[in-house]
Order: C-alpha cells, then structure tokens, then sequence
C-alpha cells in the first residue's frame, strides 16, 4: 500500500515486492536514490531510464509483434506490471492504441481470455463463492476504489456469451476511464460476476478458467446480484457501477432495479444512447432536417436499440414535439420484424417502442406477417438508421440504396462491435450512398476515399460518453446517474463536432481527442447534476477545478519508505 502526499509517495513495499506490484513499479524508471532506498540494486539492470525512454521501448516493442491479439496480450501483461507506463503509452498514443485495449481487439482478447490468462486483475466473483462477497471486497487494497465496471460476460460484445472470459471487457474500459477521463488507476476495480456459461465452447474448453457451470438464472441469479450489490453499497457507499455486456432481458431490468440505490448506469443502454444522439444532434448541422422531422429506423430493438430510442425520443421532446408525436418517429426492428403493437412475445423493456398498426396501413410489404427493415425503410422513409443487432452485413445493399433514394443525406449508423460483427461497412455505403450518407460505425475502420481525400469515419462508440459521465458524476459527488445526466453528454458531445465548423469534417472529433472529449462530457456531466439537485455538496463554482483535480496523468512521484 501507499500514500502520496504532494510530491512524493510513501511506501512500505520494498525489493522485489515493490518491483511486483504494479501500482507502485517503476521498472528500470527506479532513480539511484530509491533504488538504494529499496534494497533494488541487482534486481534492476544498471541504467536508469526516463518515462519517455520506456514509452519509446515498448511502443517498438508493441509494433514489432504480428497481430493485434499478441499486443493485446502484450498490453494487459504491461497493464499489470507497471500502470503507470501502461497508461503513458495509452495516453500517447490513444488512436493507435484503443484498437487493441478497446474495441475490436478485446473481443479477441474476451474469447482467448482463459488462454491469455497471467496475473490477477479485478475481482472474480462466482456463485459457488457467493458467501465470500463481503470478504472479498473487503481487503484493504481495494479501499481507494471509486469506479466499477461489472459483466457477467453473457453479451460481450456482438459475440455473445464469454463467460468468465467477458472480464476482458469491464478491464478494457476501466483502461479507457483511465486513458480518456483520467481516473486514477488505483481508484478502478474491474469486475466479472460468474453465474456460469452457456457457451458449449467455454464449457468443453479444459483450459476454460471459469465456473464449468451452466448460467444460473432466475431468483438464483437475481438473488446473487443483489448480494453483490448490497455489498457495493456496504463497502463503497458512494461508488460508481457502470454495468456493461448483461444481456437484454437483464440489462434494463438491473438499471431500473438500481438506478435509485446507488451512483449507477448501464452503458450499453445509457452510454450507447448518448454517443448516438450526440452524432445525430451533430449530423443535423450537416443535412438540415431538425430534429422533430427525423424518422428513425433502429435494427436490433435490444438493450443498446432502445436505449438510444428512448434518448432521441425525449431530445425530439425538448425540441417540441409531444411524447406520442415523437413516438410515432421510431421504427424498431428485431428478429420478428418491425416491433407492432399487438405483437406477442415482447420484452417489457420494447413495449414503449412498438409502433401504432394504423401507422402502417398503406405499407407495401413483401411479407406482411413479418414487416423487414428493407420494407420499413422504404415505407417509413427514415432519415436515420442505425444497427445495434450485432448482425454483419444486416444493411444489404439494397436497404443502404433504399436509404439514399429517399433522404440527400442519409444518416447510417451501423453501431455492433466488433468490426466482424458491423451492420455494413464505411466503403459500401460510401459507394451505396454516391458519397452522400453520414456515417458512424461502433469499431475502428480504415479510412476511405471521400473527394479524392483519405477520409476516417467516425467511430460512434460510448467511449466518448461513459469516461466523462463518470469522472463528471465522481468528481461532483453526485449521488445518482440521472437521463438528463446522459441528455448534457450528447450535447456536449455535439458541442464539439468538427462538422459545427465545417459540413465535410466528420461529425465527432477523432479518436486521439477522446481525453479533451471526456473532460467536456464530464463537465457538462457534473453542471447537470449540479443542476438537479444530485450533487449538492459542491458549490457550483467549484464544480470545474474539481473535474480538473479529478484528472491523473502518468507519471512517476518519487518514494520515500514508510516511517
Ligand atoms: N457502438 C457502441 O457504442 C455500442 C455498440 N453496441 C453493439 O450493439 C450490439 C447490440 O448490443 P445490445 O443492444 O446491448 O445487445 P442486445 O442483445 O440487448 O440487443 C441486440 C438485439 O438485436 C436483435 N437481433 C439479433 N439478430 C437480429 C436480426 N437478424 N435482425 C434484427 N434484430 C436482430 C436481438 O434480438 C436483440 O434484441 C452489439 O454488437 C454491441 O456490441 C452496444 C453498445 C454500444
Ligand atoms: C461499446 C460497447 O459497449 C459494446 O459494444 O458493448
Ligand atoms: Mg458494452
């Protein structure tokens, strides 16, 4: 353990238990003075190198290996031998980077988690060691913890079930909590809730480092996350829970569960919906139809499609229009087709979204009993249309066509990771499109060639959104995570839109920005908190100085030992 008191840090840990702790490793960063302090000579080559001198060292390391899952595997053994390179690397070189600590990458990195498997990081939390929770959370390495992010690994991604290999994804974006917002490392704490897996390849793997079980569900399961929950609340009265990756029918069911007992929210409802109206809200500077006109197509009505219904649905009510006016706007399409009133099988969570029957009367459809989205785009005319199905390849080419035909300027969002999992692709709706359409894509893609230009689509991905809501809501004290909170995140997201300035630049800023986009998120995060009564602690005058005290940037702080 330590304590950093203004310049310098206090520690206890000396020799090779401080070179093994990566919170405190500074490698062969050690000065003369601490490694004589430490008892470290002979542990560490002779040569005392600089932070920089080691970010060069690793990123050629980094560019060296064949692919991407090998730095992948790279960074997470980095990440937990010395955080503090790990983090200057990232922060450095955030664009290069975030493909492989983030999106597409850590989806590998998810299913070749047992295989990849090193030194812990996080918590494992299994039901046969249900009992243990409190015990578990109570060691005192995790006091200085602010922020969790929590799976159960049953949605990782577009790929489904990882089981305990979903781990991969709550420690991805704690990185980016990092990376982006700042959050100091030590005050993040990554966590898998293992209920067991229905993933037979998990199940028959050997090597598989999870509870060999099939997934636990109904009172059982409800019954372990509320004991996990309980015993948050218990150790960490005032942490922020992000949930990320529950599958559907647990997702909305969980938020709304919690919501009102403790700092918390569910990024792929939340975070997503945010990050999606912030590019419409941006896209509408760009082709000029206001908000209370767009139509909006979604395909995949799930956690992260009704989420981001739900956020369009109250901006168009801001703007004027009445709930059931804006309502009718929205075209939501699952597996069974466009989601109907009257339709059986629903979710609770889908009912608000289905659409009237007497708004399709007049519809010409190719098969009546189950209305596709190639019928509803070329019926409902949208003016925006947006993939969270996790089905590649779901906007033929006919539907892009479709979308083109009807709008100058299509919106096109096809939002599912990884990149194999994608809706289309940047290059065939660009050609699709005649260049026309606005387009966001969930992973990173290679640029394509747009009026002769090499031209990076935007990568929409809640990363802008979920570093700045929780280092805005952290750094306030906030005491709940509030709609409105996530409504300020769009617009402070559309706020800085390249295209406000510019009709041909992209609609988000890029990707190497995505720490001065946090910080904008988390302030008008935190105003809006401020705003609602949820943060009533902090003077109002304060609430920027905070965010920016909130802020850590790698770097080395010299050691004394304990006295
Ligand atoms: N870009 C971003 O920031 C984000 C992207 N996503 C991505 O969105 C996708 C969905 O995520 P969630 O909504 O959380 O998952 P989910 O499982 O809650 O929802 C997916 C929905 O798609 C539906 N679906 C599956 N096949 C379909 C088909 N052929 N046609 C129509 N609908 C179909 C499912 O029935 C389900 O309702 C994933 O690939 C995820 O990676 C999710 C969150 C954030
Ligand atoms: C980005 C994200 O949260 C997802 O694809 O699930
Ligand atoms: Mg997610």
């Amino acid at each position: 353990m330590s304590e950093t008191t203004g310049a310098f840090a206090t520690t206890a840990l000396s020799g090779y238990e401080l070179l093994a702790d990566p919170q405190l490793n500074k490698g062969t960063a050690f000065s003369e003075a601490e490694r004589e302090a430490f008892d470290l000579h002979g542990l560490l080559p002779p040569n005392v190198a600089t932070l920089d001198e080691q970010v060069s060292r690793r990123l050629q390391a980094l560019r060296g290996f064949e692919n991407d899952l090998e730095r992948y595997a790279f960074l997470r053994e980095l990440q937990d031998t010395n955080e503090t390179l790990f983090y200057a690397l990232l922060v450095e070189n955030l664009e290069e980077l975030l493909p492989i600590v983030y999106t597409p990458t850590v989806g590998a990195g998810c299913q070749q988690f047992s295989r990849l498997f090193r030194k812990p990081r996080g918590l494992f939390l299994s039901i046969p060691h249900k009992h243990r929770i409190d015990r578990i959370l109570a060691q005192p390495r995790f006091d200085h913890v602010e922020a969790i992010v929590v799976t159960d690994g049953e949605r990782i991604l577009g790929l489904g079930d990882q089981g305990a290999g979903g781990m991969g994804i709550p420690i991805g974006k704690l990185s980016l909590y990092t990376g982006c917002g700042g959050l100091h490392p030590a005050t993040t704490l990554p966590i898998l809730l293992d209920v067991g897996t229905d993933n037979p390849d998990c199940l028959a793997d050997p090597l598989y480092i999870g509870w060999r079980n099939e997934r636990v569900r109904g009172q059982e399961y409800d019954d372990f996350i509320e004991a996990f929950v309980s015993a948050v609340i218990k150790r960490w009265p005032r942490v922020l829970l992000q949930w990320e990756d529950f599958a559907k029918n647990n997702a909305t069911r969980m938020l709304e569960r919690y919501r009102d007992r403790l700092l918390t929210f569910n990024d792929d409802i939340q975070g997503t919906a945010a990050v999606a109206t912030g590019a419409l809200l941006s896209a509408i500077n760009v082709t000029g139809v206001p908000l209370t006109e767009q139509r909006v197509a979604v395909l995949g009505a799930g956690s992260a499609g009704c989420g981001i219904a739900s956020l369009i649905r109250a901006a168009m009510v801001d703007a004027g229009l009445s709930e059931s006016e804006a309502a009718k706007r929205f075209f939501m399409v699952d597996r069974d087709g466009l989601l109907l009133e009257g339709m059986s099988g629903l979710a609770p969570f889908q009912l608000p979204f289905v659409q009237d029957k007497q708004a399709i009367t007049g519809w010409k459809l190719s098969h009546p009993d189950k209305i596709a989205l190639l019928d509803v785009v070329r019926n409902a005319r949208p003016t925006v249309l947006i993939g969270v199905s996790g089905q590649a390849g779901a906007f033929s080419e006919p539907i892009v066509r479709a979308m083109a035909e009807c709008n100058a300027r299509p919106v096109i969002f096809p939002l599912s990771n990884p990149t194999s999992r994608e809706e289309a692709t940047p290059v065939d709706i660009e050609a699709w499109t005649e260049g026309r359409a606005l387009i966001g894509v969930g992973s990173p893609f290679p640029p394509i060639t747009r009026d002769g230009a090499r031209f990076k689509v935007d990568q929409t991905n809640n990363s802008y959104i979920f570093p700045g809501v929780g280092v805005g809501a952290l750094a306030v004290g906030a005491v709940r995570v509030s709609d409105g909170m996530f409504m300020a995140a769009a617009k402070a997201l559309a706020s800085v839109s390249p295209a406000r300035n510019n009709p041909k630049h992209n609609l988000l800023p890029p990707v190497s920005a995505l720490r001065d986009v946090s910080l904008t998120v988390a302030l008008a995060v935190a105003l809006q908190a401020h705003k609602e009564g949820l943060a009533k602690d902090i003077p109002i005058d304060q609430v920027e100085a905070r965010i920016h005290a909130k802020v850590w940037t790698p770097s080395y702080v010299p050691y004394r030992r304990t006295p």
